[in-house]
């Protein structure tokens, strides 16, 4: 578990300046949302705390530690599974272990350990192409979790689903965070979705292109104890956290 906190981070390309001082955090054990239009610098910020990007001025921080331009810390969950259509889901999953130097029969034990956990059991053999658009997104993010068991950076995990297989993963991956007491920083831009996964979510808004660099323009906190139960998300308070999520964006 690990608490990040991004200070006054402003980013930007060439002439164009993409982020305006942006500042957030996630504390330990928690799921934040990072919610936001199209274009307005989302990914731009996910590679500066990653550390793929040095941003013009700021910092990150986790635990404390300055990591601002140091990739490693943290995990990074693209969009896209991207599993490798050659290796098997277990050798898939444990690549990060080996990559940190573990042997590969190292890797696959302790990669193995969790495949209940994430609801994948029997599938360890299987090819990528084989596996439904869930389990790989399951798959996934056990890669995920393996490269840090700490803080994991979730790029829109969910927004290639159907809407059937999006809500049982919604509330399969409350119950895995739970379970593993990791924390995360998810990109979505589905508002139902940042309500019914996030502890807090951070609206952000901008369109840099048009000469208006993104920043957080509020944060709503979900009140809602752990284990959220798949009913919250038609009971009054969702839909009060929701409209105070749409009055952030339109502000
Ligand atoms: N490497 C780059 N060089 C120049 N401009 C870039 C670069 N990467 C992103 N941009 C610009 O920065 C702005 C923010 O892009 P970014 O991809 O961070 O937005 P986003 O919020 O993640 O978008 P989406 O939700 O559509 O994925 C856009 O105007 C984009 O064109």
């Amino acid at each position: 578990m690990a608490t990040l906190a991004v200070e006054g981070v402003s980013q930007g390309f060439d002439g164009l300046s993409v982020l305006d001082d942006v500042s957030l955090t996630v504390e330990s054990g928690q799921v934040a949302c990072l919610l936001g239009p199209s274009g307005c610098g989302k990914t731009t910020l996910f590679h500066v705390v990653a550390g793929l990007a040095r941003p013009r001025s700021g910092r990150v921080l986790l635990d404390g530690h300055d990591i601002t331009g140091r990739p490693g810390s943290l995990s990074y969950m693209l969009q896209k599974d991207l599993l490798l259509p050659h290796k098997t889901v277990i050798d898939n999953v444990a690549l990060p272990l080996v990559l940190k130097g573990a042997s590969r029969s190292e890797a696959r034990e302790r990669a193995e350990g969790l495949f209940e956990l994430f609801g994948l059991s029997g599938v360890e053999g299987r090819w990528p192409a084989e596996l439904s658009g869930g389990q790989r997104q399951r798959a996934a993010l056990m890669r995920s979790y393996l490269f840090s068991h700490e803080f994991m950076l979730l790029d829109e995990p969910f927004s290639a689903l159907d809407a059937f297989t999006k809500a049982e993963l919604h509330t399969w991956f409350l119950s895995v965070m739970d379970a593993c007491g990791a924390s995360a920083l998810v990109v979505t831009h589905d508002i139902d979705e940042a309500v019914k996964i996030g502890d807090v979510i951070f609206v952000m808004r901008g369109a840099p292109q048009k000469g208006d660099p993104a920043r957080i323009v509020g944060c709503e906190r979900v009140s809602c104890p752990h284990p959220k139960r798949a009913e919250f998300a038609v009971s009054p308070e969702f839909l009060e956290h929701k409209r105070h999520v749409l009055e952030l964006l339109r502000s």
